[in-house]
């Protein structure tokens, strides 16, 4: 038989199928894969449309019966009930986002937010306390449309504050966040002076974690080095596999504490000299008359008081050290502290003083009256190109300065921007932040806005607060965030997918700009190459700004708070006052730790 007849003839038709054979199996497969994909989606959508009756019905309530107007007191059960439901269904770090911690803040308090004020997206006119999307009948959750063949669901989430820091970074039992695990690493940036005092079984369990090692850490490795070949540099160091270390030794740069306790010697601790605009002024606790609970944070609580002296509203953010300790957020709430002693920028939230007592510490900051963008962005559903494009200019403004500082934030999210009764932000929670020389290695963040890096542990800086600005863009303009899950681990997973998908009508220009904010690479990332914050600045979508005039508050802002008063409440929840227990004093060898604070 002919040899070409051979392959002709046999060979050739068996290996055309069996290519045909692959090429369906591998079809079959990337079907599957797709509806496994789709499926996860269809999940998160399912989570909102499950969460839907329960929302609506709550939503319906409150609208008659939480009226404060009418002084009808909430229909607190129904709330708290779509609340325990949102709860059991997420996760406690991605429900922290989306509605009040249960254990936090009134049960049924809602927000106070009054219509007519807001630019809001489309489609989303009125002032309500619900989270409303269009969902895409059989469409995943991401894909929301404003599209006429969607089916509508009507949500309500108690619209409040994260407990972010606790659940993303906080050891939980009940948690499924893979970083928790990693949670001790945040000891190890402990400096090495906080360990000497230490010999009771408490704290030499923080000691045990709080590293003084600096071994094998090149300090002289400097940012544009870092950001052109830094996997290879962390795959040399052997980094990969002894984060801590490194990140121990990244301490904060000295800031003057020394000096600062030299000046304090003569005072009691809970006072202290300080030079102001109108002179040196002595500051006392006691100068400060506390009002009202505005907000509830890990550690305790945010009140608004009154400066007897100049008769100021300042709002007095209060730490429990036994909590600080507990949780093992001593490193963070001292460089919160020592950071915002050193930054001043219009968009950035002032610390006036800072003192501590036995039990607790105290730091006194101006008081933000107009509440959190986050209530704002949940009432409205989503915001204009217009109103995101307003409040991103000015957080690219505090960013820029901020890493011009060396300061890299870490926690940008809605949360933590506060409007002002001018309509201009305050950005406000410096606990994550921290002074950089190098990289950092401590996983910090709230899930939807960690950039990929932080999850690989490759060693991050400044780069992230610039993939959380993408993120926070995107969530001003869609109204959800672009990574998301009912489990941090999912939401993690997506983040390094690098998948992202698109609402049908986004402002190109503005996706343009999420698109170059949000690139895995962040050597690739807009603000974290050679020309900085400038990249960011010159992109199309701010191409009709004048930064000088962004600086000085020139823009109008979209958003103009109802308030009467420098001290109105009104924008923020009610929070039982009652249940305000005095915190435990801690004991002399403890209170060693905020020697310098
Ligand atoms: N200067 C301020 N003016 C008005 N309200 C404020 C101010 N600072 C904080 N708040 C309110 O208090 C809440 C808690 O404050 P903050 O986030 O600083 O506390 P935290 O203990 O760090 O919280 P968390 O544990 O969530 O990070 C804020 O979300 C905000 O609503």
């Amino acid at each position: 038989m002919d040899f070409s007849y051979i392959i002709k003839c046999i060979v050739f038709p068996y290996v055309a199928n069996a290519c045909i054979l692959l090429k369906l199996s591998l079809r079959l497969w990337h079907s599957c894969w797709q509806q496994a994909w789709h499926g996860d989606h269809d999940r998160a959508s399912g989570l909102r449309l499950r969460l839907g009756p329960a929302a609506s019905r709550s939503q319906g309530e409150k609208s008659t019966t939480g009226n404060r107007a009418t002084g009808t007191p909430p229909r607190t059960r129904t709330i708290a009930e779509a609340q325990a439901r949102i709860a059991r269904e997420m996760s406690t770090a991605t429900c922290a986002r989306f509605c009040t911690p249960l254990t936090s803040g009134p049960a049924g308090s809602t927000s106070k937010l009054t219509a007519g004020s807001v630019t809001t997206g489309s489609g989303s006119g009125n002032m309500t306390s619900s989270y409303k999307k269009k969902i895409p009948s059989n469409s995943t959750a991401a894909a929301a449309t404003n599209d006429s063949s969607t089916t509508e669901a009507t949500f309500t989430f108690k619209l409040g504050r994260s407990n972010a820091r606790s659940s993303s970074n906080v050891a939980s039992s009940e948690s499924s966040d893979p970083l928790e695990s990693d949670y001790s690493e945040e000891e190890e940036e402990e400096p090495e002076k906080d360990q000497e005092p230490v010999t009771n079984s408490r704290s030499s369990s923080t000691a045990t974690t709080t590293s003084s090692s600096a071994a094998g850490h090149d300090h002289d490795v400097d940012e544009e080095e870092d950001d052109d070949d830094d996997d290879d540099e962390e795959e040399a160091n052997g980094r990969d596999g002894d984060d801590v270390t490194h990140d121990s030794s990244e301490s904060i740069e000295d800031d003057g504490n020394e000096t600062d306790d030299e000046e304090d010697d003569d005072d009691s601790e809970e006072s202290s000299s300080v030079q102001t605009a109108k002179g040196v002024r002595k500051y006392h606790l006691d100068d400060y008359q506390i009002i009202k609970t505005v907000g509830t944070g890990t550690f305790g609580r945010v009140c608004l008081c009154r400066d007897r002296i100049s008769e100021k509203y300042c709002a007095m953010k209060i730490l429990a050290m036994t909590e600080v300790i507990r949780l093992k957020q001593i490193e963070h709430v001292k460089n919160e502290r020592n950071i915002l002693r050193e930054i001043r920028h219009p968009f950035v939230i002032s610390l006036e003083w800072s003192t501590k007592d036995e039990s607790n510490l105290y730091m006194i900051f101006d008081y933000v009256c107009g509440g959190e963008l986050f209530t704002y962005l949940r009432n409205a559903g989503k915001f204009t190109s217009q109103t995101s494009n307003f409040y991103a200019a000015e957080i690219v403004s505090a960013l820029e300065y901020l890493h011009s500082l060396q300061v890299v934030y870490r926690d940008l999210k809605p949360e933590n921007l506060l409007i002002n009764r001018d309509g201009h932000l305050k950005i406000t929670d410096f606990g994550f932040a921290k002074k950089l020389r190098d990289r950092t290695w401590t996983l910090c963040g709230t899930p939807e806005y960690i950039a990929p890096e932080i999850i690989q542990s490759k060693g991050h800086n400044k780069a992230v607060d610039w993939w959380a600005l993408g993120v926070l863009i995107y969530e001003m303009l869609v109204g959800y965030p672009p990574f998301y899950d009912e489990q941090p681990f999912g939401i993690y997973e997506k983040i390094l997918s690098g998948k992202i998908e698109w609402e049908r009508h986004m402002d190109p220009i503005a996706k343009d700009l999420i698109k170059k904010l949000l690139v895995n690479d962040r050597t690739k990332r807009l603000g974290n190459m050679k020309n900085g914050a400038d990249d960011v600045k010159r992109h199309r979508w701010f191409k009709h700004l004048n930064w000088n005039d962004v600086y000085n508050k020139k823009l109008k802002p979209p958003i103009l708070p109802d308030v009467h008063h420098d001290g109105d409440t009104k924008n923020f929840d009610d929070y039982p006052e009652k249940d305000w227990k005095p915190a435990k004093a801690v004991d002399q060898r403890d209170l060693q730790y905020f020697n310098d604070f």
